[in-house]
C-alpha cells in the first residue's frame, strides 16, 4: 500500500441504508447526520430511496417521507460536504434527475445493472449538461466476467461519466476479483475508478483496501454498516484504517465515531451483523436489497427466507425483478404442501 492515494469517500447510509430500514428516512434525521457528516468533513453523501430517485413504490418499497424533502434538507445542511443522488434508469427519469440537481444535489450516480451500461447514456449525458459530478455505477458486478465489466465500464466513460464504480451489490466479490476488476479498470479507462462494497462475507474492508491499492480513489461506506445486507464497508472503521495507512481522506474520525455512536446506532432497527440471511446473500450472490422482501415473503407463506434467497441467486435474479421474491417464494410453498 503506497501514500500516494487520496481518497474521496461517498457516504451511502442515507440512500443505501434507506433498505435496510424500509426507507422510513425522516427529514430530522437526514438533517441531524448530514450536519454531523458535514462538520466530519465528509465529501460527499449520497441522499435517495434506497433504489434511487422514484424508487418509491410498491415494487421497491414505499418512501416515509418524500426523498426530495430528503436531499433539500441534506443540502441545507451543508457547507462542506456535496450532496449526490443516485438514479436508476428506467426507475428515475431525466425529470427526477433535473428536481434533484435544482434542489442542488452537486452529483448524480448513474446505476445500471452490469451488463447494461446502454441505458445510462442518456441519463449521464443530462447529468453533466446540468454541471454534475458524473459516476457510472456498474451493480452486480460479480455477474460478469473481467472483459464485460471492461467493455461496460468503457461505454459509462464514452458516455461521459467523471468516475466508473464497480459496485459489489451482493458482497459476494472475493478479495482477488476485486483486484483483477480494479485493475483491468485503471488500466483501460482514463477516469477515476471507485468501489462500493457490502459486508456480507465480511470482506468489505478487505475488498476496499485492494481496491485501493489497485488504484480506485473514491470509495464507499456506510456508517455504523448502515447499508442493505450487512451493510456497506464502516465509513468510521475504514477512516480509521486508512488514516494508519497513511492516506488521507479529509475526514475528522472521532467525529465519525460519536456520529455512529450517539445517532446512526439508535436509527437502525437491529445493530448490523452477518446474519444467517445475509450471509446467504454474499454466498449466493444475491442483491443485498432483496433481504427484507424476502424475509417478509418467507414470513407470509412460512418457509425459510434462505431457500428464497438461494433461489435468487440460482435464477440469477436481478435488481428490478423484485416481484419475482414473492414468485419463489409461492414456488417454493407448493412445493413444501405437496410433498407433505
Ligand atoms: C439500488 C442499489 O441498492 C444500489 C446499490 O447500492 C448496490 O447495488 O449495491
Ligand atoms: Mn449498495
Amino acid at each position: 500500500m503506497t501514500k500516494k492515494h487520496d481518497i474521496f469517500i461517498t457516504e451511502v447510509a442515507l440512500r443505501d441504508g434507506s433498505h435496510a430500514i424500509s426507507h422510513q428516512f425522516t427529514v430530522e434525521q437526514v438533517l441531524k447526520v448530514t450536519k454531523a457528516l458535514d462538520e466530519a468533513k465528509v465529501p460527499y453523501i449520497e441522499v435517495s430511496h434506497g433504489d434511487g430517485l422514484a424508487g418509491s413504490s410498491l415494487q421497491y418499497g414505499l418512501s416515509l417521507t418524500n426523498e426530495f424533502d430528503l436531499i433539500e434538507a441534506a443540502v441545507s445542511a451543508c457547507e462542506y460536504s456535496k450532496i449526490s443522488a443516485l438514479l436508476l434508469p428506467g426507475i428515475g427519469t431525466l425529470q427526477e434527475l433535473k428536481q434533484a440537481a435544482r434542489l442542488g444535489i452537486k452529483m448524480a450516480r448513474i446505476a445500471t445493472h452490469v451488463t447494461e451500461a446502454d441505458v445510462s447514456a442518456q441519463h449521464i449525458s443530462l447529468s453533466k449538461e446540468l454541471g454534475l459530478e458524473t459516476v457510472g455505477f456498474l451493480m452486480m458486478s460479480h455477474m460478469a466476467p473481467v472483459e464485460k465489466l471492461v467493455e461496460q465500464a468503457k461505454l459509462m466513460e464514452s458516455y461521459g461519466a467523471d468516475i466508473v464504480y464497480v459496485v459489489d451489490s451482493a458482497g459476494a466479490l472475493l478479495p482477488f476479483e476485486v483486484r483483477e476488476r480494479i485493475s483491468a479498470l485503471r488500466q483501460n479507462l482514463s477516469v477515476e475508478i471507485g468501489f462500493h462494497g457490502h459486508n456480507n462475507l465480511s470482506l468489505a474492508m478487505a475488498n476496499t483496501l485492494v481496491a485501493i491499492e489497485e488504484g480506485a480513489t473514491r470509495i464507499d461506506g456506510s456508517i455504523r454498516c448502515l447499508g442493505a445486507g450487512a451493510g456497506n464497508t464502516q465509513t468510521e472503521v475504514l477512516v480509521a484504517v486508512l488514516e494508519r495507512l497513511g492516506i488521507q481522506t479529509g475526514i475528522n474520525v472521532y467525529k465519525m465515531m460519536d456520529l455512529a455512536e450517539e445517532v446512526v446506532a439508535h436509527i437502525l432497527q437491529k445493530p448490523q451483523e452477518i446474519d444467517r440471511d445475509s450471509l446467504v446473500l454474499g454466498y449466493a450472490g444475491v442483491y443485498s436489497s432483496f433481504i427484507l422482501h424476502a424475509q417478509k415473503a418467507a414470513n407470509h407463506f412460512g418457509i425459510d427466507s434462505r431457500d428464497i434467497l438461494i433461489k435468487l441467486g440460482e435464477l440469477k435474479v436481478v435488481g428490478g425483478q423484485e416481484d419475482m421474491i414473492v414468485d419463489i417464494a409461492a414456488g417454493i410453498s407448493e412445493k413444501k404442501l405437496l410433498s407433505k
